[in-house]
């Protein structure tokens, strides 16, 4: 069947896939795999299929927010996928977590409008344990001297402030690490739909207008800690999917 928007197939989905904001750095996680295939590019929704370490996966764009997003996780469902990991960027709240550092999110805090029209207020926008496990097992194997975290980040609708204040000072001082834009939709669709999601954000510099230098996603540092965690977002997989053939096929 034609998912109508990301224009795949869904026979040609695997039921593994890493989604990231960028075009760009959807094919960057695609160089990195075997077999690889672009299915796709309609708006900002990227598809490659392939394989990583005997794992078949898509990799897929979704843009920016939660509203565009939340068709992308949507269709990928609809298609087949089981387990979904973001790969993506955020802004630090505390200067204990410099820019180069990784985040696993746990949990989003949900200031975003789109899962309000999904869900009511009290519904919580969580991780599966389980990929939060790999992810942060994988990173440790690579981090090399990078800062490892794991904990609760925030997604909102806004870049750019108008007249009101970002909220970030309310949400540091509620023990967020990293603000972002598509988490909290991931978790709720996920959870809705029962499939299993995860997340990990390499930090681009410091949301908190006290902590602030020039917001520059293109550093050398920040870039390093992208490919790290392309790299732990892939070996995530592979241990989840190892996990889950033992899981069928359990030793006699
Ligand atoms: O790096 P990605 O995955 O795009 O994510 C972050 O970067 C974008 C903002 O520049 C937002 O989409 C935010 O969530
Ligand atoms: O949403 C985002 C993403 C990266 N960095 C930020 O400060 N905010």
């Amino acid at each position: 069947m034609l998912m109508p928007i990301l224009q795949v197939e869904s026979e040609e989905i695997p039921e593994y896939a890493l989604v990231c904001g960028d075009p760009r750095r959807a094919a960057a996680i695609a160089e990195k795999l075997d077999n690889v295939r672009e299915l796709a590019f309609a708006r900002e929704y990227r598809t490659f299929v392939g394989e990583y370490g005997g794992v078949k996966l898509a990799v897929v764009s979704h843009g920016v927010g939660c509203p565009g997003a939340a068709v992308c996780f949507e269709e990928l469902i609809r298609a087949g996928v089981k387990t979904l990991i973001r790969v993506g960027t955020a802004g630090s709240y505390s200067t204990d977590n410099p820019a180069g550092s990784l985040v696993i999110s746990t949990a989003a805090i949900r200031t975003d409008g789109l899962t309000r029209q999904l869900v009511p207020d009290g519904f919580p926008a969580v991780a599966d344990s389980d990929v939060v496990n790999a992810l942060y097992a994988a990173a440790q194997e690579i981090k090399g001297d990078t800062v490892v975290r794991k904990g609760m980040t925030v997604t909102l609708d806004v870049f750019y402030n108008g007249i009101e204040e970002f909220p970030h000072k309310k949400w540091k001082a509620a023990g967020a690490l990293a603000v972002e834009m598509e988490i909290s939709a991931l978790y709720v669709i996920a959870s809705l739909r029962s499939v299993r999601a995860g997340a990990i954000v390499a930090l681009d510099g410091y949301a908190d207008a006290d902590l602030a230098a020039d917001y520059d996603p293109h550093t050398d540092v920040v870039g390093q800690a992208v490919e790290r965690e392309i790299q732990a977002a892939l070996n995530a997989l592979v241990r989840l999917s190892t996990e889950d053939s033992t899981h069928l096929n359990p030793p006699c």
